[in-house]
């Protein structure tokens, strides 16, 4: 049994790696190493060689504890990014922001995939995401990313993040959004616990109910640093092994630092599930 979903109008036939283009001076493990726009079209040139089907442009931190920045800022530091990566590459560009300015800007400089850890809750996102008629990824978080991580809490965060995502895709096909335009995220390290995020990655193929793709986003991040005490650029293989897990399990979209690593892992998983 081969992977096949769409993005929109987009096919694929095997699992997608995007790659995540930070083009912030605190992001969390590329962290200080603040691109300037040649620098990042190296990074992007770079992703796309190693396999990279999407880049994630994101112009404002959304770590734990990271300061808010302004619209004007992260228009500046992403639209004309966006527009060059269009005009030089032919890969997919996603933008990784929760404000309607940003998403409208960037998909008008060409960006064909909104990528909104808020799902659009932002006032006028909802409409704006709509309007661009762009997919969209929706990702769970619980709070907001200053304070998310301060104390994640749950009854059952498996049936507490699905049905969240239920009904934000019930708001965005509402909102005139196309439902095979939706991609769902259940926010990996947005107000989870590593036992919540753990427990998110062992029942992710819970998440195919849902009939949608399924992005998910692990790579370097705290889950993996908790449990083996080790920094975000230490994490590669434990990134990988959270990747193969959620692909096994039905995710379609991973968003990932070490492209390289990750599209070779999947590929030997596509490789295995095309010789059953
Ligand atoms: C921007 N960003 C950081 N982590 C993410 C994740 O897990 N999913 C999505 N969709 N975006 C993320």
């Amino acid at each position: 049994m081969t992977i096949s979903f769409n993005i929109g109008s987009h096919q694929f036939q095997r699992p997608v790696v995007m790659g995540i283009l930070n083009l912030t001076p605190d992001s969390f493990s590329d962290g200080g190493s603040y691109l300037s726009p040649q620098q990042a079209l190296l990074r992007v040139e770079q992703m796309l060689e190693q396999g990279a089907d999407i880049i994630d442009v994101g112009g404002e931190s959304t770590r734990p504890g990271a300061a808010a920045v302004s619209v004007e800022e992260e228009l500046a530091r992403t639209v004309d990014v966006v527009a060059e990566i269009k005009q030089r590459f032919s890969c997919l560009v996603s933008i990784d922001t929760s404000k309607p300015e940003v998403m409208q800007q960037t998909v008008a400089a060409g960006a064909d995939i909104i990528n909104d850890v808020c799902a659009l809750e932002r006032p006028g996102a909802l409409q704006m995401a709509a309007e661009c008629g762009v997919p969209v990824c929706i990702m769970h978080m619980q709070g907001e990313p200053r304070s998310m991580q301060s104390n994640p809490h749950y009854e059952d965060v498996l049936s507490e993040v699905m049905t969240y995502l239920k009904q934000r895709v019930e708001s965005c096909v509402a909102a005139g959004i196309q439902r095979e335009n939706i991609i769902v995220d259940p926010g990996f390290g947005f107000g989870k616990t590593l036992d919540h995020n753990f427990k998110l990655l062992a029942h992710l193929s819970e998440f195919n109910q849902l009939g949608l793709p399924i992005l998910a986003g692990m790579s370097r991040k705290s889950m993996f640093g908790k449990l083996l005490d080790k920094k975000p650029t230490e994490l590669e293989a434990a990134s990988i092994a959270g990747a193969l897990i959620a692909v096994q399990q039905g995710a379609h979209i991973f968003r990932v630092h070490d492209v390289a690593a990750t599209a070779d892992a999947l590929r030997v998983y596509s490789k295995v599930q095309m010789s059953k």
